[in-house]
């Protein structure tokens, strides 16, 4: 890099994105996320660390999504995504985190220890695809983004407000073009493309009912779907709210996160007894199911349950098949899965399961150790994914086998096609779930049925700082500090179906704690003592903590 470029890049800095806070910002489970106003000199930063990967990458194409997910609407934030769509690898984190943090005065000479470190090749092209959510400071931030990009000579394209799992897939499909067609209609036409065919091919029976409400968190997923619903002819009934534009607030008592971390129907939609509704997050990459039942109860169907839903299809149809000697099938989790859920899925479908540590990184990679590999959050962020050796075996089906076992390899072509590989996608999700309660003639009473949940609580406890916090065993056991795993054991031990466990956030600057038992009583009983603990030995500080979250 000659040295006139990196003095562009510092003169673009200090003039147009200038770092105006002394607040140190770190590259956490999705990336940077803070109060907006924090983060216009780290997204355009982000816009050079993308154009050096992208050249590390051989001219690949890198994305820079800018958003905040189920946050409140001040909050903003930027993540990368790798070229397969995938999240950026992980040892590159603190390498944005540094690049982040630096002064202006230090930001050419360490722009030039990065190149250097990472041996990019600087007179190679670079190109970087940039989408935003809805948030009313996410333009600014992506033309800082794009600016970023422009000052290491790299090629910005801008995609405007695309759903997060959009972006990933538009970047996957601009670097393997089998994939699909890298823009917004390339998605459309890929997954519900594969909707479309997958439902020429079934038929509405039994309790399967073809509206489906939609709570659209008043972000970017709701909009898309507007658009999606006018192509629909038939196969369903979108009734969408919450999709923004009626003076409701992004994520604001409505959502994904707020459905599941509540347990509370969201604001803004009409209830109907025993109607499916699907709530996605803000940026669309979340999907949890709901119903309301004849006694006004809540019935959450969180990413649990849609993980085993579409585990248990897919396993059917590979027997169908007559592939599933050949194919490993296996379901990844957290420890936020619930307990039933686990037990259901190991004793009931007899499928592998593999717990992980919280972040969709690490369930991704530990899901491509599985021929298919099905992977969801407890919080309904989740995909599937399937290995080359899958989808050959499953062609060859299509082609050569017998009668009935093409039918069932090409309905697992067109599932295969409607599903985001690259990322969890509450779009794709929908369609999928929607799938498997058509073909089974299913409405949410036999969907609920399949297992009951153990009552959860989670609550958060401030503390001091939440790295005095270590844990191992994917976040169930805690290392540090001294005496807190002994006195959680001692708390769970006197509760039925007992289970608790507490970890850092990546996202907040809290302690989270979980709690499951046979009630819901115990559940938030167990909860508030473990807090208690955390509070008394961890450094609590402010309020002690109290229900509800
Ligand atoms: C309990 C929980 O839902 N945690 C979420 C939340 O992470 P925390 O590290 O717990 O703040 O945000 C992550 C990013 O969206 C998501 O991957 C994760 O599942
Ligand atoms: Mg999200």
């Amino acid at each position: 890099m000659p040295p006139s470029s990196l003095r562009v890049v510092y003169a673009f800095a200090r003039e147009m994105h200038p770092k105006t806070s002394e607040v140190f910002i770190e590259y956490g489970t999705a990336g940077f996320r803070t109060k907006a106003n924090l983060l216009e000199h780290v997204v355009y930063r982000m816009g050079l660390l993308a154009v050096i990967r992208s050249r590390v990458k051989n001219g690949r194409t890198i994305g820079i999504m800018i958003t905040a997910s189920h946050n409140l609407e001040p909050d903003n934030g930027v993540k990368l995504v790798d070229p397969d769509g995938e999240m950026l690898e992980q040892s590159w984190e603190e390498i944005a985190t540094r690049l982040a943090n630096v002064s202006d005065n230090d930001l050419e000479s360490t722009t030039e220890q990065v190149i250097k470190q990472v041996n990019a090749d600087m007179s190679l092209k670079a190109s970087v695809f940039i989408g935003m959510d809805t948030r009313y400071t996410s333009p600014r931030l992506a033309a800082a983004a794009a600016n970023g990009v422009i000052a290491l000579k790299g090629t910005p394209k801008e995609f405007g407000i695309v759903t997060t799992p959009m972006l990933h897939f538009c970047v996957k499909c601009r670097n393997d073009n089998t994939y699909g067609t890298p823009t917004e209609e390339g998605y459309y036409e890929k997954i519900v493309g594969a909707f479309k065919k997958i439902r020429q091919k079934l038929t509405v029976c039994g309790d399967y009912n073809t509206t489906l409400y939609v709570d659209g968190a008043n972000g970017v997923g709701g909009k898309k779907l507007n658009i999606i619903k006018k192509t629909l002819d038939g196969e369903l009934d979108l009734q969408l709210f919450n999709i923004g534009g009626n003076g409701g607030k992004l994520n604001l008592n409505c959502g994904a996160d707020f459905v599941k971390v509540s347990q509370k129907a969201p604001v803004g939609i009409e209830h109907v007894p025993f109607q499916r509704v699907a709530s996605l997050d803000g940026d669309g990459d979340r999907l949890v199911y709901y119903y309301i039942d004849d006694k006004n109860n809540m019935n959450l169907l969180d990413g649990d349950r849609i993980a085993t839903l579409l585990a248990s299809y897919i396993a059917e149809l590979l027997r169908a098949c007559e592939a599933s000697s050949d194919l490993q099938i296996g379901l990844v989790q957290t420890a936020y899965a619930n307990g039933a859920s686990t037990k259901y899925i190991t004793e009931d479908l007899k499928v592998p399961v593999s717990c992980v540590k919280t972040g969709v990184k690490h369930l991704h990679h530990a899901a491509l150790s599985y021929d298919i590999g099905v992977y969801f959050e407890a919080n309904g962020h989740g995909t599937v994914v399937y290995s080359t050796k899958a989808k050959e075996v499953i062609a060859k089906v299509a082609q050569e086998g017998e009668p009935e076992q093409r039918k069932a390899a090409q309905l697992l072509q067109n599932f295969i096609d409607m599903t985001n590989e690259t990322v969890g996608d509450a779009i794709s999700d929908l369609f999928l779930v929607e799938t498997v309660l058509c073909a089974r003639g299913h409405g949410v009473k036999q969907w609920m049925s399949s297992y009951a949940d153990l009552p959860c609580r989670q609550l958060k406890v401030t503390v001091q700082d939440r790295n005095a916090i270590s844990t191992t065993d994917a976040e169930r056991q805690c290392t540090a500090p001294e005496g807190l795993q002994t006195r959680i054991d001692e708390l769970v031990r006197p509760y039925s179906c007992g289970r608790a466990f507490v970890r850092p956030s990546g996202t907040e600057d809290v302690v989270r704690v979980y709690a499951e038992a046979d009630t819901q009583l115990s559940a938030d009983k167990l909860a508030a003592e473990v807090a208690q603990a955390v509070y008394d030995l961890a450094g609590g500080v402010g309020a002690r903590p109290e229900l509800p979250v």
